[in-house]
């Protein structure tokens, strides 16, 4: 798998006069660029030409080819359609172009809202390609934008890098089956890939943000430095880790996924959930650290109820490393990535870098703290997401497909991994051999519903349970 899908796009690192501008200098020159652009009366069509000049000379300096700002485009589309559509839709004296009736203070409100949007674009994509992510958001807490901002900063940057990511993957996925974006009559299926795009990217997005929440985010990026707030006593559990009972959902258009479910985890128990594709199981575990709310029935996690006043111990006490990791690592760095839950619980300074290399280490990617998400292969970003929940020093483990994707050795040495962590487990797989390493007992979940609960090795020895569920062991496997 190539790396850097979904991260850094927006950055090209470099050492030109330009990068090595402090970021807050930066950020104070486009903000006041935009502004200048924006008071430009739109028939001032020669002071736009001198904004594009004056970027142009930017990218020279900065040594950023023309070809990386045309190849993020994308994020033009909105003032594009606007563009054609105000003269079409305007009202107002009306002149004739190509035998169609055209607005003209719409064609100038759309040229007004092109070329101001194209040269912000611009700007801000200059920015971003020469500033790193986090120098960006350093520069502006260093002038002392509030907190807020920051962290929509933060979110929409994470955004844009989303939808570049996203598009570069569509994009290897279409030609790879045979589609030439360069053929006018292949409009139609780019104007559906741009759809399905901000579509994915949304789902995408939405993943992201479900996994900063059940790391702790509650809305502001979380300090690194200072002294730790001691986290809340530890209730003593009353001999159940995890208690579920008669829990039912629904999801928002309607569709039923979980119809009363009943699961009791006892603490150092390592679990494997198994069921076909849809039976419920990633909705059962949305469920145990309050991502999904609203279901009825009763969830405890160690006695204490999931609901809003418990969220924030509970999202502490349960971690959950999600299928994807680009969905959970979205820093700049591994360290900073791993960094970002213990910091939202309230650790600081010392402490933190104490709990981060030690996280670091417990999945054997010590020395790779400094390194970017972005350059690291499937099987140590997995690692570092798992790094990720770690430091978050959660009671309960709980692992969406921790195999899928990963090569043999990988796929062994994280299963060393996870054989090595003294906790309580729960893991979502397809890979039944991997349940029956690392996990003694079994819950097979369908339509909605618990199953079977048993021994792992039991439940694998059951052929007819195993293919009324569509479970099956792989080719050649055999249970001795
Ligand atoms: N956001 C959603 N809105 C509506 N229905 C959803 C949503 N997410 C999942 N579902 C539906 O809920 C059911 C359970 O989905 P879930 O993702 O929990 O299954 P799963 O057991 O984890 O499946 P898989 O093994 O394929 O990951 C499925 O029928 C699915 O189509």
């Amino acid at each position: 798998m190539g790396a850097g899908h979904g991260h850094g796009v927006l950055h090209r690192p470099g050492d030109s006069p330009v990068h090595r501008l402090p970021p807050q200098l930066k950020i104070v020159a486009a903000f006041a660029a935009v502004l200048c652009v924006v008071a430009t009366p739109r028939e001032a069509f020669w002071a736009f030409g001198v904004y594009l000049l004056a970027i142009m000379a930017v990218w020279w300096v900065a040594r950023v080819p023309v070809r990386w700002f045309a190849a993020r485009a994308l994020i033009e589309v909105p003032f594009v359609v606007l563009a054609v559509l105000l003269p079409l839709v305007g009202h107002g004296r009306r002149v004739d172009l190509l035998g169609v009736a055209v607005s003209v203070e719409g064609a100038l409100a759309g040229w007004n809202i092109l070329a101001k949007g194209t040269i912000g674009v611009l700007v801000s994509l200059t920015l971003a390609a020469t500033t790193a992510p986090h120098d960006l958001l350093l520069g502006m807490q260093r002038l002392r934008t509030p907190s807020v901002l920051i962290t929509i900063a933060t979110l929409m940057l994470r955004y844009a890098e989303v939808i570049v990511g996203e598009a570069q993957r569509m994009r290897v996925a279409r030609i790879s089956r045979g589609h030439d974006p360069r053929f006018l009559w292949q409009l139609g299926a780019t104007a559906r890939g741009i759809g399905s795009l901000f579509i994915r990217s949304y789902e995408r997005g939405e993943r992201v943000h479900l996994a900063m929440v059940s790391r702790g985010w509650s809305g502001t990026m979380p300090e690194m430095t200072g002294t730790s707030t001691p986290p809340p006593e530890r209730v003593v559990g009353s001999g159940t880790a995890l208690l579920v009972e008669h829990l039912a959902y629904a999801y928002p258009d309607g569709h039923q996924a979980l119809f009363g479910v009943n699961l009791r985890v006892r603490p150092g128990e390592r679990v494997a959930l198994l069921g076909p594709n849809g039976a419920g199981k990633t909705t059962l575990v949305m469920h145990l650290n309050g991502v999904i709310t609203g279901g009825s029935g009763r969830i405890e996690v160690a006695g204490l109820p999931v609901d809003k006043a418990n969220l924030k111990e509970i999202r502490r006490r349960v971690g959950v490393v999600f299928q994807d990791p680009d969905d959970q690592l979205f820093m700049p760095t591994a360290r900073q990535d791993v960094a970002f839950g213990p910091a939202n619980f309230g650790l600081r300074g010392a402490e933190l870098d104490a709990r981060v290399r030690s996280a670091l280490d417990a999945v054997g990617m010590g020395a790779y703290g400094d390194r970017s998400p972005l350059h690291l292969s499937g099987g140590q970003r997995r690692r570092v997401a798992l790094a990720t929940v770690l430091a978050c020093d959660p009671e309960i483990l709980v692992l969406d497909e921790p195999s899928a994707n990963l090569e043999p050795v990988a796929r062994r040495e994280l299963a060393e991994v996870l054989l090595g962590l003294d906790r309580t487990m729960l893991m979502v797989t397809h890979d039944l051999p991997y349940a029956l390493q690392l996990c003694t007992r079994s819950v097979v979940i369908d339509d909605g519903v618990v199953v079977a609960d048993g021994p792992t090795r039991e439940i694998l020895a059951d052929t007819e349970l195993l293919a009324a569920h569509r479970l099956e062991l792989p080719y050649g496997f055999r249970l001795d």
